[in-house]
């Protein structure tokens, strides 16, 4: 990458600001999966064992309303990362202002300290995900020098990428930089059959990498919470199942450009309730009832799926198959990880709760990598520019 990198840049005695990604997996306010905060490890320690001062901030979530701050805050994710650095690490629950301001002045040379979540400036007219310039601005005014390392945010144009990017020299972060070379490495000139799995809940902002995907895929796989909004445009009833409407036109256009490129579910885990003891059934994607939804997908298409990798040289996924964090809807998920595993493949699974789900069912040593970024590895394989990339300093 001609990007400069952290290497590139003083930090000894420096205000560094840290752009990462900590936007991991929670439930009842403790962190299920700690693999982002990890994978931050080699820039936080770069950067402290060379003298400099880490301010770090990333979001987590998204804040649409004043009682989402509760859940959202930052504070565990710095508990977490003291206990993995094992040393002290500051919290400041502001993401701007003089308590702020004076915490980073008290900062020395080998410590760190971590900001509140960075879209709790939403609220106020979406500042931190519009890009707002004064905010950009004003966060790069408070370092002397910005290390992007937020991989799985570099799809995004932020005002905490992007913005302070262009206010401050700029630099990428060692899991920025490895994702690149890897990501890059496995697909830009893929073994083939090269096969796509898409799952997941982020429907509306995922379906579309699916148009791209079907001009360097040989074959797309659809199951999680994407599969419906296509089996709705296919006329199908799909009961409570996680929909989204204003993307059924798009799913349509989809369907009739991939002929049998895009593989969808034949059956489907139903339940009337999002609830793990809820009572299942399995059925085709025919007869899924009125009042019931999909949080799976059923043990037919796990075999149509294991069927269509069967042979696969290159694969990348990211949206699990179902509500995996539901111990009773994570067999789809489990047996797409099975057939992955008896692959001899270049395999990667990407995203937050993608990576979280081949880590906690037990299948992380089964992948070739296991990336942060699920949207921005998505993006990038679709060989669109990410904006948190682009807007690091070239060498
Ligand atoms: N059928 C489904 N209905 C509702 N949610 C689903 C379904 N299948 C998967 N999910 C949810 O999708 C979430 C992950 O989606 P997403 O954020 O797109 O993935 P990633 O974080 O890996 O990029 C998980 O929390 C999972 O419970
Ligand atoms: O979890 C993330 O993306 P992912 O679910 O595609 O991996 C990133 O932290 C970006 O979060 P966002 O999709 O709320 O902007």
């Amino acid at each position: 990458m001609a990007k400069k990198t952290v290497r590139d840049i003083e930090v000894k005695g420096r205000n560094v600001l840290v752009r990462v990604d900590f936007n991991v997996p929670m439930k009842d306010g403790e962190i299920t999966n700690d693999n982002r905060i990890v994978a931050a490890l080699p820039t936080i320690k770069y950067i402290l064992e060379n003298g400099g001062k880490a301010i770090l901030f990333s979001h987590l979530g998204k804040i649409k309303t004043e009682e989402d701050k509760a859940s959202k805050t930052l504070k565990p994710v710095a508990t977490r990362l003291s206990e993995l650095l094992n040393q002290d690490v500051t919290f400041v629950p502001e993401t701007r202002g003089a308590e702020l301001e004076s915490a980073i002045n008290e900062l020395k040379n080998g410590e760190v300290l971590v900001f509140e979540n960075t879209r709790f400036e939403d609220l106020d007219g979406k500042k931190e995900s519009k890009n707002d310039p004064e905010l950009g601005k004003y966060w790069a005014s408070l370092g002397d020098v910005f290390v992007n390392d937020a991989f799985g945010t570099a799809h995004r144009n932020h005002a905490s990428n992007v913005g302070i990017a262009s206010n401050l020299e700029t630099a990428a972060g060692f899991l920025l930089e490895k994702e690149i070379e890897f990501i890059g490495g496995a697909v830009d000139n893929p073994g083939r059959p090269f096969v796509a799995i898409l799952g997941g809940a982020k429907v509306s902002d995922k379906i579309g990498v699916i148009e791209n995907l079907l001009d360097t895929a040989d074959k797309v796989l659809v199951g999680g919470g994407m599969m419906f909004t296509f089996l709705k445009a296919q006329g199908k009833n799909i009961g409570n199942s996680l929909v989204e409407e204003d993307r059924i036109e798009l799913a349509k256009e989809l369907l009739e450009k991939a002929g049998d490129k895009l593989v969808l579910p034949i059956d489907t885990v139903a339940a009337k309730e999002f609830k793990n003891d809820a009572e299942q059934r399995v059925v085709s994607v025919d007869e899924i009832a009125n009042d019931e939804m999909g949080l799976d997908i059923g043990p037919k298409s796990v075999e149509l799926f294991a069927s269509e990798l069967n042979g696969a040289k290159t694969v990348v996924w990211n949206g699990p198959m179902g509500v995996f964090e539901m111990e009773n809807f994570a067999k789809g998920t489990i047996g797409v990880c099975e057939s992955i595993a008896k692959l001899d493949a270049t395999t990667i699974i990407g995203g937050g709760d993608s990576a979280a789900a081949a880590m906690q069912l037990g299948f992380a040593d089964e992948f070739s990598h296991i990336s942060t970024g699920g949207g921005a590895s998505l993006q990038y394989l679709e060989g669109k520019e990410l904006p948190g990339i682009e807007a690091v300093d070239n060498k």
